[in-house]
């Protein structure tokens, strides 16, 4: 698939000196949902912001459907619509004149027809005459997001869109992530609800202390790092890993009460029986078993722990 935003060998040095990006390069795809995942200070933001434009890069360069974004930000902003963490915007404006002027920022025609598909697809069009103040968080959150599709964008970027909101306010903007992407939008979010991205994204990239350090396609990366897990309870408990057990990744959980046996989970022998075995003989015997996978969320603990070393 085409590549609809290049990020080419960028950099970023804020004036402090702290460096928030590490020669990144980057190639999302046209249509497809890219989740940026990473721990706080990661710099997700910061190059959410280069690609928006709001932030100069010290190196390398960002190509938005083949516009620079410094040379030619006009034309590479108006293909993004941005979703930002926080809303700054005019409290005592009515959400339908505040939506109706985030278009008109990007010298789009008036469209009322549009902005009303808008605020009906994001349940805020009984509101649109409410001014900001009077609208709850979850709302507000609605009018963020209507406010960066008002120009009808290519691309749309969502910073932690789901952070603070409810389960149902979350369920709903997922449904609303998905429409989007079925009408070819371009989806690019942040988050720390490793769910989300397990849920939604097509592709997971990791970035740490402003280093790219992984992007893979969702699947392949469950596939390729996925552990399973089978956690025996113990009839009686143990004080340690058995040394007869050596050769098991084994390790005690439940204060002794549980054996959790990680291995790998494309391996085609687990080594389950023989563990069994080894333990009946060992005069271990276990009352119940559970087998899980791990999920994105393991994975992503695991690299960023991985990293840090
Ligand atoms: N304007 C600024 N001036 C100086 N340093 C900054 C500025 N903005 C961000 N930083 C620093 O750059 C690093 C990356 O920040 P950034 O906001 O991009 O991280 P993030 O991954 O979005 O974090 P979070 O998950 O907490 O939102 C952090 O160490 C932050 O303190």
């Amino acid at each position: 698939m085409e590549a609809v935003i290049r990020v080419e060998g960028l950099g970023k040095t804020y004036k402090s000196g702290l460096v928030a990006l590490d020669h990144v390069d980057l190639e999302v795809k046209r249509g497809e949902i890219f989740a940026l995942l990473g721990p706080n200070g990661a710099g997700k933001t910061t190059l959410i912001s280069v690609v928006c434009g709001i932030v100069n890069p010290t190196r390398g360069r960002v190509l938005v459907d083949g516009h620079d974004v410094v040379r030619e930000y006009k034309a590479a902003r108006k293909k993004i619509g941005l979703v930002p963490q926080e809303l700054a915007t005019d409290a005592f404006e009515s959400v339908v004149d505040t939506v109706t002027f985030s278009r008109g920022l990007f010298g789009k025609a008036p469209n009322p027809g549009h902005i009303e598909q808008v605020l009906k697809s994001l349940s805020l069009w009984d509101k649109r005459k409410s001014k900001i103040i009077e609208l709850s968080g979850g709302m507000k959150r609605r009018v963020l997001i209507a406010k960066a599709l008002a120009h009808e964008p290519e691309i749309l970027f969502l910073d932690e869109p789901t952070a603070g909101v409810d389960v149902e306010l979350r369920r709903d903007m997922w449904k609303l992530i998905g429409r989007l992407r079925e009408t070819g939008v371009t989806i690019i979010l942040t988050t720390h609800y490793i769910e989300e991205a397990e849920e939604m994204a097509d592709r997971v990239g990791v970035i740490d202390k402003g280093r790219l350090i992984l992007v893979e396609e969702k699947h392949a990366l469950m596939r390729k790092l996925g552990k399973r897990k089978l956690t025996l309870t113990l009839a009686e408990p143990l004080a340690a890993v058995p040394a007869a057990l050596g050769e098991w990744d084994l390790s005690l959980a439940d204060e002794g009460h549980s054996l959790v046996y990680t291995f790998d989970a494309k391996a085609e022998r687990t080594g389950i029986p023989s563990l069994l075995r080894k333990m009946q003989e060992e005069g271990i015997a276990f009352s119940d078993l559970d087998a899980s996978k791990s999920s994105l969320e393991d994975i992503f603990v695991d690299l960023v722990r991985k990293d840090g070393r």
